[in-house]
Order: C-alpha cells, then structure tokens, then sequence
C-alpha cells in the first residue's frame, strides 16, 4: 500500500524509535507526560503501512474521547497534505468546528489509506458491532443513552434515545413511590442522610441546629431527638394530627409536653436519661384533669415492641370511627426536597454505572450492602438496587443502550458467538490502544476477546496521569501488563520535549509522593527561563484581579490568547473569573483537568489550589456507599487526586501559574520544592483603591506598581 507520506523515523528518539519497529506482539509503551506518546503512536501507524505494507484494513485504533481520535486523523492528513492547507484550515479561527468536521471527513475520503483505517473510541468502535451483529444479543435497532458523549460522536448521533439517564431514573423513582412502604422509607433515607445528614454529626458539630431541635420529621416538623422522631413517624404513617411541643399553662406556669395527639385528647412525653423530673409537670396534667402517658427510651430499642405500645396507648384513644385518610404523594412529600431527592438520583446512577463497569451481579451488590455494618449503607442499597434494576428493564424494553452497555453487550456477543468474534478478530491483526491508563474491566476483557496469538497489541499510556479511577478504569492494568498480557515488551519513554526543567522538576517531586506507580526518570529537553508562580490571594476576589492582570501583562508580551489555558476541577469555579474578564476585555479558554487530558499551552493557570471541597485534594469517593462495590482505601484515593495534579502541571509549555488562598492552601503546594517556584503578591489593595482614577491610568499603575506613594514601601512589581 503507498501513503504520499513517509515515516519519519531520525524525527524520533531511540525509545520511540525500538517501539515503532517493533515485532512484539504486546508491546506497553510507558511514558511520561510530554514525552510524545501520541507522536510514537502516529508513526508506528504510518510505518506499519508504509514500511510493512500492512493493509489500513487490517488496523484498528482505539481512543478514548472523540476529540483524540479526530487528532489523531488530523496528524495523519496533516502528514500526508504535501501542499499544507489542511493545516492551515484546521487553525483557521474564521471556520467553525462544523466546517472543519466537514473538511476532515472530505480529505479523509481523498486519502484512501487514511480512510481505510479505523480510528475510533471504544464506544463508537462497540457501536457499528452492535449495529452489524447486535440482532445475536440485544436489538441491532438500539438507540443510545447518555447525553455528553453522544454529542460529540456524528455517527452515534443520529440513534440518540429521546430521553436522558437522569430523567429515566427519576421517573422510575417516582412509579416506584405509589408504593408508600417505599416512599416513607425513601423520605427517611433522604431526611435522615441528605437534609440532616445525622452520619456526619458527630465530626461536625457546626451543622446548624435550630433552637436545639435537629432531627426532621417525615411531615418536616424538626424534632430534638431521634426517638421523638420516631413517634412523630409513627403518627405521620397512621395519619394521626399531632402537635409538637404546644405551649400548655394548665394552671401555675407554662410549659411545653413533647406531643399532643387532639383527636385522642392526649399528651405525651417522651423520657430520655436526659429529660428533667418530670414530678412538676405530672402534678400540672393532674390539677387540669388532663392525659399524660409516657414513652421511655427502653422501648426504643425493638421498634416492634414500640409500634405496639404506640398502637395500644394512641390508637385505643382514638374515637371508634377515627379515620382520617390522607394519601401520601411522591410529590407533596418531596415538595421541599427536590435537590435532595436528585443527588439520591445522581448517587444511584453512579453505583449503577460503577455496578455495570466491573460486570457485577446486582443482587450480588444487594446482598453485599445488607450485610454492612452502618445502617445507612444498607438502607441506601435497599433503596437504590430496585430502582437499578427497573433502569435495566427499562432500557432492554425500549432498545437502548447506554455507554457501558455499548461495551458490556459486545462482549457477550463475541463470547457467545465465536463466529462473530472470528471476522474481527482476523479483520484486525493490529490493535493500537491510546490512553492504556484509563481502561476499565470491561474494555479490557473487549481487547481480550479481540486479541489472537498473532495479532499485535500495541499500547501507550501513563500510570502516572490515570485519573478515571472514580469512572471504573484501573490502574492495574497498565501497573501490572504483564500479568494480563503475558509475553510482553515494555519500553519507557522519559524525555518530556514539552515544558521546561522547573515544571517538569516540580511534577516530579510531587508524584514522587505516590507509591503505587511505576518509577521512572522524566527528565525535560527545555531548559527553564521562569520559575512556577504561586500565588495565594486573600480570596477569590483577589485571586481573579491577580489573572486579569498576569492575562494583560502576558497579552502585552506578545502572547496570543489561545497560549494561555485555565484549568479546574470543575466548571463552576471558572466562571466568576469568566465574568471578570469578559469585562475586561479578556477571551482565555479554560478546561477542567479531566477535559485537558492530552492538551498542551504555553501558559498554563492552575486555580483552586485550596484544601477540602473542591480543592486539592478532595476525595469524595470516600463514601462507605462506594465502597461496597470497589474497596478503594485513602491512600489510593489521595494517589488518584496526586496524579489528577500532575496531569494539571504537565500541560504547561513554559509559564506556569498555581492559585491558591492565603491560610488555605492545598497540601500538594507544599510537596513542590521551594526552588522551582516563586511566591508573587498584588499590591495591597487598599492602598490602590484610596486613589480614584481612571481605568486607563489605573491598569498602568497596576503594572507600573512597584512602591507606595503613601509611605515609600515596596509593595510588588
Ligand atoms: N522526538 C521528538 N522530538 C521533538 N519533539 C517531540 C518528539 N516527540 C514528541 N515531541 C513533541 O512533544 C510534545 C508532546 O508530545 P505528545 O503530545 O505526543 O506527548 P504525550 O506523551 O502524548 O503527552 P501527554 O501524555 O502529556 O498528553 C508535542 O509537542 C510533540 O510534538
């Protein structure tokens, strides 16, 4: 087969050199960040067909987002266009995205071998499986679920199901509240561990608790202990009236029994070890001729002994006709509580995908939970599985698919259909894998079903950027190649061609920190002109003057706006700072850390480099509800949030920012060596805000600023 390109092997250096020409038939490229995984990947590709005169047929490369596998077209039409002009197109900024998708699908039809190739996402590749032979195992009419990527993907796009994930789930949620066992249960689950959140009392004494009174009632009535709570359940469920704490002056003061039930005409109260004599009150309810009866928490302890006893004290008391019917709603119970019921949703979502990710058995997981030793794990479980479950048959009865079962019913095709599995398996003899960090069980076990003794796996990733731990994917399997692919070659790649020594020299100290991790000696082509910034504002304020102002000053130095990249955890933190600099004038593109996977820019600013929620490092899987599925310890997680880090460091070329908070800073700062970096501040300003100028003159004086006109001190440069 001719290409109009030729593999430039002298562009390469002696590692990536060996991993192109080589015969091993599993081959794990390991590299560093910067250390041209995807270069090394493009070539081998290129000399498979030019050198070894592979048929683009016989290929099959396997990325992990859309956006990779576009690239990587782009890199081989690019290699291939002698006269430059795709290039040119694919930067020029007058074209929209939809025009460039439309140039790339165009030259990609000219250049037959390109065409020929296939260079697809595991789930896009899984998709045309199932569309061709998905009649053996599902439906091959499936349409697909799960929102964000399917934009992304033209072709999955035109089989989207008419309904998102999230809407699914809850729909189910509420069918499955006519049932009123369920319901009450589900709106304790949420009262108890959601809104009053009773498992995080104990290390958190600041929640706030009104008047004393902390525990709320199913009707939303806030009651001062657990066992009250109850009683007030109890009533809630039977449809009985109460009031709680009424004010009562029978005859010599005031005072305020626990309950009053008015259909019964009865008072009661509730004694605890840390109630008062009641002696006072007693002689009160005597003098008035009034009813008290008294629950003790004794009783509490088998709730079957004291819905019995409630029965017989309340119930009894009640007119013989008493029947106040009230008919319990999903939507007037959870009238208050709509953000709470989603993050329910959201959770059982997650351990569905997490469930479907490992090829777990539902009922398995079910079992599992029921056995936890903390109440709310398994009442979480209890709650979550059967809404689970019902997804399930809901998406087999309507032919959809979502992103797991892409993958999960095209491997059961290819075990339980052997001649299926033979016309890929001799379609494609070479397998290229990028991003070989982020696999996850089920994807590995799809290779697997398409790997014969021949054929040649080649693999490039990083241990040191996997980052999708909390999605499913495993670090194992590129820790431990050998074990899964046995026979294998190893090569490591370790020269960093994009940043320079003090950004290269900083993330390896840091990931240093990890211990579960291959080790290996990255060390950087580029020498360094400017040391890591890190600057720690008094608040975000401060923290978004600081950017404005880098961003001018950079801008003013002849860097063009798309060199400079704003990366964080999450979208919402971008987006005061987005506002800012709308006002002035400023366009910089931003990502969150996980969305820049593989990018690259010349400046690089890190922002929310502070300690616990969304900060660094914060390890919200850290939840006994996950662990039931993936037992996954501290260590490990901090290692995922470290490497989460690193992946952010390592996309700057050459100027690196890292924001913080005075008083708050991350703990992952302070693994950085003192010599990589430099500490710079604003100048305080108060002191500017006591000079009224205007925008112009004050921008100057801002980059101008170097000492006080008030009392002489050198305040920043
Ligand atoms: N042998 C080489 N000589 C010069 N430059 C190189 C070489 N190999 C790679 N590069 C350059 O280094 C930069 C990083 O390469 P590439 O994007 O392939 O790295 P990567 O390992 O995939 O990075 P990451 O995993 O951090 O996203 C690119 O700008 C690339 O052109």
């Amino acid at each position: 087969m001719e290409t109009s390109t030729k593999t430039d092997l002298s562009s390469l250096n002696d590692q990536q050199r060996e991993a192109v020409v080589s015969e091993a038939k599993r081959l794990l490229v390991l590299a560093g960040a910067g250390s041209g995984k995807t270069k090394t990947l493009l070539q081998k590709l290129i000399y498979l067909i030019e050198e070894k005169g592979v048929n683009p047929a016989h290929i099959l490369a396997i990325t992990f987002t859309k956006n990779a596998a576009n690239e990587m077209i782009d890199r081989l039409i690019i290699s291939a266009d002698t006269t430059g002009e795709y290039e040119q197109k694919l930067f020029d900024k007058k074209l929209s995205q939809t025009e460039k998708n439309r140039e790339r699908y165009f030259q990609q039809k000219k250049y037959k071998w390109i065409d020929n190739l296939t260079i697809r996402t595991f789930h896009s590749f899984c998709y045309t499986v199932l569309r061709s032979y998905g009649v053996n195992e599902f439906d091959n009419k499936f349409k697909v679920l799960g929102a964000e990527q399917q934009a992304e993907d033209e072709e999955i796009s035109t089989h989207v199901a008419p309904e998102n994930t999230f809407d699914i789930f809850h729909k189910l949620l509420i069918n499955q509240c006519e049932d009123v066992t369920y319901l009450l249960k589900l709106k304790r689950y949420i009262l108890d561990y959601v809104v009053d959140k009773i498992h995080l009392r104990k290390e958190e004494n600041k929640l706030p608790v009104k008047d004393g009174k902390f525990f709320t009632t199913l009707d939303g009535t806030k009651v001062r202990s657990k066992s009250e709570q109850y009683i007030a359940d109890w009533l809630y469920r039977h449809s009985i009236k109460y009031e709680y704490e009424p004010e009562l002056n029978v005859k010599d003061f005031y005072f305020r029994p626990d309950f009053y039930i008015p259909d019964a005409n009865i008072y009661l109260e509730h004694i605890s070890d840390k109630s008062f004599s009641m002696k006072n009150k007693e002689e009160q309810f005597n003098k008035g001729n009034l009813l008290l009866v008294k629950t003790y928490e004794s009783m509490t302890k088998d709730s079957a002994l004291f819905n019995h006893t409630l029965e017989k004290i309340i119930k009894n008391r009640l007119p013989a006709n008493y029947h106040r019917k009230v008919s319990l709603s999903f939507r007037e119970e959870f009238n208050s509580y709509h953000d709470d019921v989603k993050d329910f949703v959201l959770q059982t979502m997650r351990i569905t995908d997490m469930i479907k990710v490992d090829n777990l058995s539902f009922e398995g997981i079910l079992q599992k939970a029921q056995a936890d030793p903390h109440e709310r794990v398994r009442n979480f479980y209890e709650l979550a599985i059967p809404i689970a479950l019902q997804y399930n048959n809901y998406c087999v009865d309507k032919s959809y698919l979502d992103f797991n079962d892409l993958i999960g019913r095209s491997t059961s095709l290819f075990k339980n259909h052997a001649d299926i599995a033979q016309v890929y398996k001799q379609r494609y003899q070479y397998i290229l894998v990028d991003e070989f960090q982020d696999v996850n069980n089920i994807q590995v076990e799809l290779i697997k079903l398409l790997l014969t003794e021949n054929t040649q796996l080649f693999c490039v990733g990083d241990d040191w950027q996997s980052i999708y731990g909390f999605r499913g994917s495993n670090v194992s399997y590129i820790l431990e190649f050998e074990k899964h692919f046995t026979n294998s070659q190893l090569i490591k790649l370790n020269l960093n061609y994009r940043s320079t020594q003090n950004i290269v020299g900083a993330s390896n100290e840091v990931i240093k920190h990890n211990k579960f991790k291959v080790n290996k000696d990255i060390i950087a082509s580029k020498k360094s002109e400017h040391k890591i910034v890190i600057y720690a504002g008094n608040n975000e304020e401060d923290n978004i003057h600081f950017c404005a102002k880098k961003v001018k000053e950079l801008l003013a130095d002849g860097y063009l706006h798309d060199d400079i990249l704003f990366l964080y955890r999450r979208s919402k933190m971008f987006t005061p700072y987005l506002n800012y600099f709308k006002q002035q004038g400023i366009k910089v593109s931003g990502k969150t850390i996980h969305g820049a996977k593989g990018l690259e820019a010349k400046i690089v600013f890190i922002l929310g480099l502070t300690e616990g929620y969304g900060g660094f490092p914060d390890i919200w899987l850290e939840d006994r509800i996950f662990q039931v599925i993936k037992k996954a310890n501290h260590d490990l997680l901090m290692e995922e949030e470290r490497r989460l880090f690193y992946v952010a460091i390592t996309r700057a070329k050459d100027k690196l920012f890292l924001i913080t908070e005075k008083g708050n800073e991350s703990s992952f700062l302070k693994e950085i060596p003192e010599n990589f970096t430099v500490r710079t501040s604003l100048p305080a300003k108060s002191v500017v805000d006591k000079v009224v100028l205007c925008q112009k003159c004050y921008s100057q004086l801002e980059k101008l600023w170097i000492v006080c006109p008030y009392c002489g001190q050198t305040v920043g440069a």
